[in-house]
């Protein structure tokens, strides 16, 4: 799901330099398609606009490698809302508001669901199963149809008791040591998951799924940019000419692949045949899929939709959820006024059940913010497309091939629709009667933003929606949030500088969550227990 500009240009860690990458792909790419563009220009309307590059190397050098979404809202504000970049020779056209956005990924879906080619981590890689780098066709309708059957809003209903029962878990775990929430966010997020999808009970922070899916997101983190993505064939060359670091790579992604994807598949698939299967998604199909002579059909689209499971969900709800954190100890009287909304609701006597939804707004409006983030957004790039055809868009040519990136932080961050958007502030979704909140319908709903658009849209939306607002409710009402104090009694502050990569999220950092005395009864009645 890497975005292909930031493949390009973000992560030169292959082992061949980043200027040697982009002078031969330059030269590859003028040679083979100079002709065909030739003729091609002299017909067609002009290029959305876009900021001037340099001869071969287009605008390559004018993307800066850290923090480049505030590049882009600089262009947006220059150029509009939709521009055009050129690096490599690949035309990028670049989305930056939520209108074009759905005039092209969602109305003219058709031609805008594909994904860049990444013919590396794709078909050398062992990525081929993951649906995100699927290209658009029959066995991307395949995949997504079995995810939306278990991740659609009615399927996300019946998940409520295993969520209600993780979040238990989890609290616990918290409670007898707050300083590993980190590690038990994301154990979590991953426990949910694992036993949706294969049946598979997580009961340690070790847990090889959750290492694997952890290892084989780095490995692909750190391949970066390489002359096979930008003419496949090369990849029919010995791996060796390109060097001992990237062999070592591509081996180490390969079984990585082999162990987030096909692993945890035989796994189940024999505990089925032995009848000892816990039921599962993976249960499910193989009720529907499994022949007598113990083959399935369509095994391969089934292997690759349930290990797209974990990769998708392992990284991005955790990331959401610390950031809430780092929020509530930033924001204290955010915090207060978020849970005088839980408090009146649950009276200290109960924990937070995910059907009291509709009677908490302000929980919602913070979810909001979470994800517009004035910090970073979870996939602030979006994932690229790739426009199968040419088209026109207001008098713009989009040309076959293009990337298309759909911005989701510059969009995040246009001040147009969210004023002040360094700040955090839920209010900005909220109207205030009294004492009541409701929420606001005439704001962008970061929600719509946050997870793509078209039919490539996160298919896990509402999975990791539920789950968020049910840990963030559950936090507020059992924790008091707050910064931790350093020797000297001086608030230790997060870094709020973070980590790029396929998914962002914050640095490492120290919090204190203390059980509020209020809610040690009710803790007690729910059999938690405060050491
Ligand atoms: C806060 C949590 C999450 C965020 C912000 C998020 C965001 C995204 C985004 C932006 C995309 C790309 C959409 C596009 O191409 O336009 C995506 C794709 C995807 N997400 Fe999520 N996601 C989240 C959680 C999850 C979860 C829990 C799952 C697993 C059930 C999941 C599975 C996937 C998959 C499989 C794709 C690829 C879809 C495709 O290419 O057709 N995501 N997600």
């Amino acid at each position: 799901m890497q975005p292909f500009l930031e493949q390009i240009i973000h992560t030169p860690s292959s082992g061949l330099g980043i200027t040697s990458v982009l002078v031969f792909g330059s030269l590859l790419v003028a040679l083979c398609f100079c002709p065909i563009q030739l003729r091609r220009f002299r017909r067609r309307p002009p290029y959305p606009p876009g900021p001037k590059g340099i001869p071969i190397l287009g605008n390559a050098l004018q993307i800066p490698t850290k923090a480049p979404w505030s590049q882009y809202r600089q262009w947006a504000e220059i150029y509009g809302d939709i521009f055009h970049l050129r690096i490599l020779g690949q035309q990028v056209i670049v989305l930056s508001s939520l209108k074009v956005g759905m005039d092209l990924l969602h109305k003219r879906s058709a031609i805008y669901s594909d994904r860049p080619d990444m013919s590396l981590t794709r078909d050398h890689g062992g990525w081929k199963f993951n649906l995100g780098f699927e290209p658009y066709g029959e066995e991307f309708h395949l995949k997504r149809k079995i995810l939306n059957q278990s991740f659609n809003p009615s399927a996300t209903k019946k998940h409520y008791g295993l969520m209600h029962d993780n979040i238990k878990l989890f609290i616990q775990s918290v409670l007898n040591n707050p300083s590993k929430f980190q590690t038990y966010n994301r154990m979590y997020a991953g426990a949910n998951i694992m036993m949706l999808t294969y049946g598979h009970q997580v009961t340690n922070e070790h847990d090889k799924a959750i290492f694997s899916a952890e290892e084989a997101v780095t490995t692909l983190e750190s391949l970066g940019a390489h002359p096979i993505d930008i003419l496949p064939s090369l990849g029919r060359l010995p791996y060796w000419i390109w060097g001992k670091t990237f062999t070592n790579l591509l081996d180490k992604m390969r079984r990585t692949t082999h162990e987030v994807a096909v692993v945890p598949y035989e796994e189940v698939k024999t505990a089925y045949f032995n009848g000892t299967a816990v039921p599962s998604m993976a249960t499910a199909l193989f009720d529907s899929h499994a022949k007598s002579d113990k083959t399935v059909a369509h095994e391969d689209a089934i292997i690759g939709s349930l290990g797209t499971t974990l990769i998708g969900g392992g990284d991005t709800t955790p990331s959401s959820l610390n950031t809430f954190v780092i929020a509530m100890m930033l924001n204290p009287d955010i915090q207060r006024e978020a849970r005088k909304e839980v408090d009146k609701l649950l009276q200290g006597e109960r924990l937070p059940k995910l059907e009291d939804r509709d009677s908490l707004p302000y929980i919602d409006a913070i979810l909001k913010e979470i994800q517009r983030l004035r910090w970073k957004p979870v996939v602030p790039n979006g994932v690229a497309h790739r426009a199968t055809q040419d088209d026109e868009y207001q008098g713009m040519f989009i040309p076959k091939g293009s990337t298309v990136v759909f911005h989701v932080l510059a969009i995040m961050n246009n001040p147009r629709d969210f004023p002040e958007p360094e700040k955090f502030l839920p209010e900005r979704f909220l109207k205030k009667e009294g004492d009541n909140y409701t929420l606001r319908t005439d704001v962008i709903d970061p929600t719509s933003v946050a997870f793509g658009l078209g039919p490539r849209i996160c298919p896990g939306r509402h999975f990791a929606n539920t789950w968020l607002w049910l840990a963030v409710t559950t936090l507020l009402a059992v924790f008091e949030i707050s910064l931790e104090l350093d020797d000297a009694g001086k608030p230790i502050m997060p870094d709020l500088e973070y980590v790029p990569g396929l998914v962002s999220h914050p640095k490492p950092y120290r919090c204190s969550l203390k059980p509020r005395p209020e809610m040690l009864a009710c803790l007690r009645a729910n059999d938690l227990i405060y050491p």
